[in-house]
């Protein structure tokens, strides 16, 4: 079961849907949380399931076959597929965000006639991938090359640590089209999974989120025609930042669903667990920690609407959503330690789930940006934009 929280009455549409996740997510994901983490194993098969319910293209507009409902909506869609598995909401934010949304949002009418369908529907997987071996943080400095050869382009390199990637059938790949030009020679390209040259190396053994697939990618003269670039030659990064805005926002949705995930667990824990004669939960230091957990998820749910909110009247600014994920991902991990700690010896022993909410959160201070890369961004731009 999970736990009441909050109602922050987001609004009738909002809380149907809300209820139609909860609802599919404690049937058919939560039961299977423990053995997807254990095996190492990426459920595929509720992919068609989740676009049954429409919410793989959830910020699609209507007229490109989605349900057109914004990003307070996607937030709220990934807070609770991530309350009952945050692997699968990890593996759902990199499709349903990452990819889908980054095609609907710069994609010709074409390509979004091509792509978009399989997508949604959940038939295909799609993926997003800018990292390198040698470029995290650096993005910029990444080294995948796409040189012009006649009617298409060929391209050299690696990409790595690429959620779904292992087995994903479209990826967003970014490639330096003019190394010399800096940002300016960055180029978003759509990649098929049968590309000649493509292929995928070693599926990555993780601390956590081992329910969802995490990979390297390989481009050995992979040709690529040209009605596969995504917006316009050499205005990738354009693509790849305002995408990461969106990004930021809608995966900030996974600590707030691991923070839920921890209190589904310690709340009815605190009353079955006795010690003393009495409940662990009528011990005013225990009853001090659930207060603690309670009202710091409520306060990262604040934040995490408001900028979704913002985002659907058009007034995403980058430090409010690197600020929103940076201080819901770093609470997440504190209240998956404090589940641990009111769980007492359960709460270290694998037959409970706190030891993989640890895991899993601690992913959201590295993905998408880091915690020392969400600082430098809100603090560089509060700088600017007051001197
Ligand atoms: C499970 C998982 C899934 C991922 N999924 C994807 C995906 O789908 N697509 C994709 O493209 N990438 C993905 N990534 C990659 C992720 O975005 C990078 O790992 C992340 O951006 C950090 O880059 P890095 O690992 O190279 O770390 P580095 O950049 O090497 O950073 C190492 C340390 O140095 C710090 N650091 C670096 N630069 C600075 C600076 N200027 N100031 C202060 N500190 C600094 C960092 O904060 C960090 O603590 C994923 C990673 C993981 C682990």
């Amino acid at each position: 079961m999970f736990t009441a929280t909050m109602n922050f009455a987001l609004g009738e549409e909002i809380e149907a849907l809300r209820e139609m996740v909860q609802r599919f997510a404690l049937e058919r994901i939560a039961p299977r949380a423990a053995e997807i983490d254990a095996e190492n194993a990426f459920p595929r098969d509720l992919w068609p399931e989740l676009g049954a319910l429409g919410l793989h293209g959830i910020t699609v507009p209507e007229g490109d076959g989605g349900a057109g409902m914004g990003y307070l909506a996607h937030v709220v869609a990934m807070e609770e597929i991530s309350r009952a598995s945050a692997s699968v909401g990890l593996s759902y934010g990199a499709h349903s965000n990452l990819c889908i949304n980054q095609i609907a949002r710069n994609g010709s009418e074409d390509q979004r006639a091509r792509y978009l369908p399989g997508l949604i529907s959940g038939e295909h997987l799609g993926a997003l991938a800018m990292s390198e071996p040698g470029s995290g943080s650096d993005v910029v400095s990444m080294k995948l090359r796409a040189d012009k050869r006649n009617d298409r382009y060929v391209l050299n390199g690696n990409k790595m640590w690429i959620t779904n990637g292992p087995t994903a059938d479209v990826l967003v790949v970014y490639a330096k089209t003019d190394p010399e030009a800096g940002p300016r020679g960055i180029t978003a390209f759509l990649i098929e999974k049968d590309m000649a040259g493509f292929s995928t190396a070693q599926k990555l053994d993780k601390l956590g989120m081992r329910g969802s697939d995490t990979g390297e990618l390989v481009f050995e003269d992979c040709e690529v025609p040209f009605e596969n670039v995504l917006g316009e030659e050499g205005r990738g990064v354009n693509v790849l930042m305002s995408g990461l805005d969106y990004e930021r926002i809608v995966l900030a949705g996974g600590p707030l669903g691991i923070m839920a995930a921890a209190m589904d667990v310690v709340v009815p824990y605190v009353h079955e667990r006795e010690q003393f004669g009495r409940p662990i939960g009528e011990f005013q230091l225990m009853q001090g920690k659930l207060a603690d957990m309670y009202t710091t998820m409520n306060a990262c749910r604040a934040y995490v609407y408001a900028v979704a909110q913002a985002a659907d009247r058009g007034e995403t600014t980058r430090k409010d959503a690197a600020g929103c994920i940076l201080y819901s991902a770093e609470k997440a991990t504190q209240i998956a330690l404090e589940a641990i700690q009111c769980l007492g010896g359960n709460g270290y022993i694998n037959d409970y789930p706190t030891g993989r909410l640890l895991r899993d959160a601690k992913l959201y201070e590295i993905g998408a940006g880091t915690s020392e890369i969400r600082r430098m961004l809100i603090g560089r731009e509060l700088f600017a934009e007051t001197r």
